[in-house]
């Protein structure tokens, strides 16, 4: 089993009266793929949105490697290596692809912050790294081939890509990706699993929201359930696949 890399140690998540996150723990290892389901409104985006720092959380810790980042503000979340995709793609219409992912990059950067797209104030030594991994990151997402278009021109699934290109590109530790199947049409979702794998082959851990069972049991090297805000089950996609527990609250109806 390999070290965890980001530890949610009883997390609680209040709106008003609403507990929408109650006492949850769970670790994502290194270079691991872990799963994050449940049903409509059993707390994932609560989760999501708790670790990357839109939310204040109510109470608990969430650490990341050494540092705790509980209180950070999201741009510091990031340069420690906490990147994440939204739910709907959100992208600089008027930018090429290739601008966008180099400004993804800029939260790792000591050089001027538009030095990645308008060339002010490079570093050499830091440019010859980024390009080596800009140039890995449109190979994986398959993004090569639209590298000059502008943004606004590209479909809607090469924008969900780009999204997580854009998020690769800050170097993160763990990578949040928030239903990152919606939208796309079935050979789509297999270009998203083989991609969803190939982070985890750069050394990258996934925390993965989705509804999609098919695309989550595929990618997913452990999986944890939520239900009213709690954790109800956590173990590999077998398990939690024959799990009474998990097929009563949520794969009844989802399968
Ligand atoms: N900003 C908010 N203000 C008040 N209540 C909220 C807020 N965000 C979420 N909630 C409540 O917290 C609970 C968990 O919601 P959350 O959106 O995290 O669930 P979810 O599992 O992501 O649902 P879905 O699958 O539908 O996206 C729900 O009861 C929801 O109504």
């Amino acid at each position: 089993m390999t070290a965890p890399v980001l530890k949610v140690d009883t997390l609680c998540k209040s709106f008003g009266g609403v507990h929408a996150i109650r006492d949850l723990s769970f670790e994502v290892r290194e270079a691991e793929i872990l799963g994050l389901i449940g049903p409509n409104g059993s707390g994932k985006s609560t989760t999501v949105n708790s670790l990357a720092g839109i939310f204040a959380i109510t109470s608990g810790k969430i650490v990341l490697g050494d540092v705790q980042i509980d209180a950070l503000p999201e741009y510091a979340r990031v340069a420690q290596g906490l990147a994440r995709t939204f739910q709907t793609a959100s992208t600089f219409g008027e930018f090429t692809v290739r601008e966008q992912i180099m400004l993804g990059s800029n939260v790792t950067r000591t050089s001027h912050p538009l030095s990645s797209v308008f060339g002010i104030g490079r570093n050499p030594v830091e440019d010859s790294a980024l390009e080596k991994r800009v140039a890995h990151i449109l190979d994986i997402t398959g993004l090569k081939e639209v590298e000059q278009k502008r943004v606004g021109t590209i479909s809607s699934a090469q924008q969900r890509f780009l999204m997580i290109a854009t998020a690769l590109a800050s170097g993160p530790k763990v990578l949040l990706l928030d239903e990152p199947a919606a939208g796309l049409v079935s050979h789509e979702r297999k270009t998203l699993s083989d991609l969803i794998k190939s982070i985890r082959a750069l050394g990258v851990s996934v925390l993965v929201i989705e509804h999609h069972m098919a695309l989550i049991m595929d990618v997913s090297d452990r999986i944890v359930v939520l239900n009213f805000g709690q954790k109800i089950a956590e173990g590999t996609p077998e398990e939690i696949r024959n799990n009474p527990v998990v097929i009563d609250a949520y794969l009844g109806e989802a399968a």
